[in-house]
């Protein structure tokens, strides 16, 4: 595996040599990235070449945010990306990715770029895309691979080469977690052991309203068999192993208008664990919890049935974090 630091080092330009799949990274690469690069090499025919970037991009750092202490480690990341099956790394430099500065035109993300990641951190998306449009002409890959951990990032990926027609295809690669739960980011490195606690309720939010969907269509799916009710609410979700349901019973039992597999019913069993964890020491920052619709990113109603995204974001300590997944929400029954 080489490291290189310009377009020419990779070979053939623009499409004329075998198939590229790239892997865009900021670096301090981990499991979530080695599945990133496993999928690539997957995808490829045998002499397709696995690329991966390496590069902590200025663009989409907001003031005050952590681009100073970003980890850089790249000799460990070579190590990780050689165990995945990767062939280069790409590691640009700044003179190369921004020849004159700041650039004066950038790419805008739109509206599906301005709530949740795009409300915190202004700018943000737009620097993203204005990155990963360079990187991909750079390296000029059939396929890229993005992780759904950030999925309104790959969401705009997507848009960006719809609309504009790159000729690529953009790949979502599933969340790789800590066996507890924990989402991998190279972010997860500035956690003490109290702070990691206390992350965990990001993805046990995120779990609780998974588990609280399915426990409700199974109540359902009892009543509409003609199977015996339970007592109540509580009882039921609690004899269907919902995580939460001792813990918020007496919620649960006083939720009788909370429809089976709603939205609101998700959100309720989430914003539980995170109410909660704002109590840990250390506490749990929620910067927001979001239930929204994959196509646009803003809030589905109550009414909403079908696909939507729960997304997660919290600071702990100084640390930043963000997680989602995907729900389906039931009819009403
Ligand atoms: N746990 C994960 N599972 C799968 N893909 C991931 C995971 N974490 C990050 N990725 C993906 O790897 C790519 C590079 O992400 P990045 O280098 O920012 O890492 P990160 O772990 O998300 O870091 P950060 O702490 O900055 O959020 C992105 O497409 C991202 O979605
Ligand atoms: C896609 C990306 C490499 C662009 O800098 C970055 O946003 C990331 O690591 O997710
Ligand atoms: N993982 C997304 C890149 C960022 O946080 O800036």
């Amino acid at each position: 595996m080489r490291i290189v630091h310009t377009p020419q080092e990779l070979g053939e330009p623009y499409g004329a040599g075998p198939p590229r799949a790239v892997v865009p990274t900021m670096g301090a690469l981990h499991e979530g990235h080695a599945a990133n690069i496993r999928a690539a090499r997957a995808l490829l025919p045998p002499g397709g070449q696995v690329i991966v970037t390496v590069y902590v991009n200025p663009l989409q750092f907001g003031a005050g945010e952590d681009f100073d202490r970003y980890p850089r480690t790249l000799q460990a990341d070579a190590r990780v990306a050689e165990a995945a099956g990767a062939d280069v790394i790409f590691a640009p430099s700044d003179a190369l990715m921004y020849p004159s500065g700041e650039p004066l035109v950038r790419l805008s993300a739109g509206p599906m770029g301005e709530p949740l990641e795009g409300a915190t951190r202004p700018g943000h998306f737009d620097g993203m895309l204005t990155v990963v449009a360079k990187l991909l002409h750079l390296t000029a890959p059939r396929y890229a691979m993005f992780g759904e951990k950030d999925a309104q990032q790959v969401a705009l990926v997507r848009r960006m080469v719809a609309d504009l027609n790159f000729p690529v295809e953009i790949v979502a690669v599933p969340t790789v977690r800590e066996e507890d739960g924990l989402a991998l980011s190279s972010r997860n490195r500035y956690l003490n052991a109290a702070e990691r606690r206390t992350a965990l309720a990001l993805s046990r939010a995120l779990f609780a309203a998974r588990d609280r969907l399915s426990a409700e269509a199974a109540l359902a799916d009892r009543a509409a068999a003609g199977r015996a009710p339970f007592g109540d609410r509580a009882q039921a979700l609690a004899a269907l192993h919902e995580e939460r349901a001792s813990a918020d019973a007496a919620a649960l039992a006083a939720a009788t208008a909370v429809r089976t597999g709603s939205a609101a019913s998700a959100r309720a069993a989430a914003h539980t664990v995170l109410t909660e964890a704002a109590g840990l020491n250390p506490p749990l920052d929620l910067d927001y919890l979001a239930l929204v619709d994959p196509a646009t990113f803003r809030e589905v109603p109550d009414t909403h049935t079908g696909e939507a995204i729960m997304a997660v974001a919290a600071k702990v300590g100084t640390t930043r974090l963000i997680d989602n997944t995907r729900l389906t929400l039931g009819a009403p029954r």
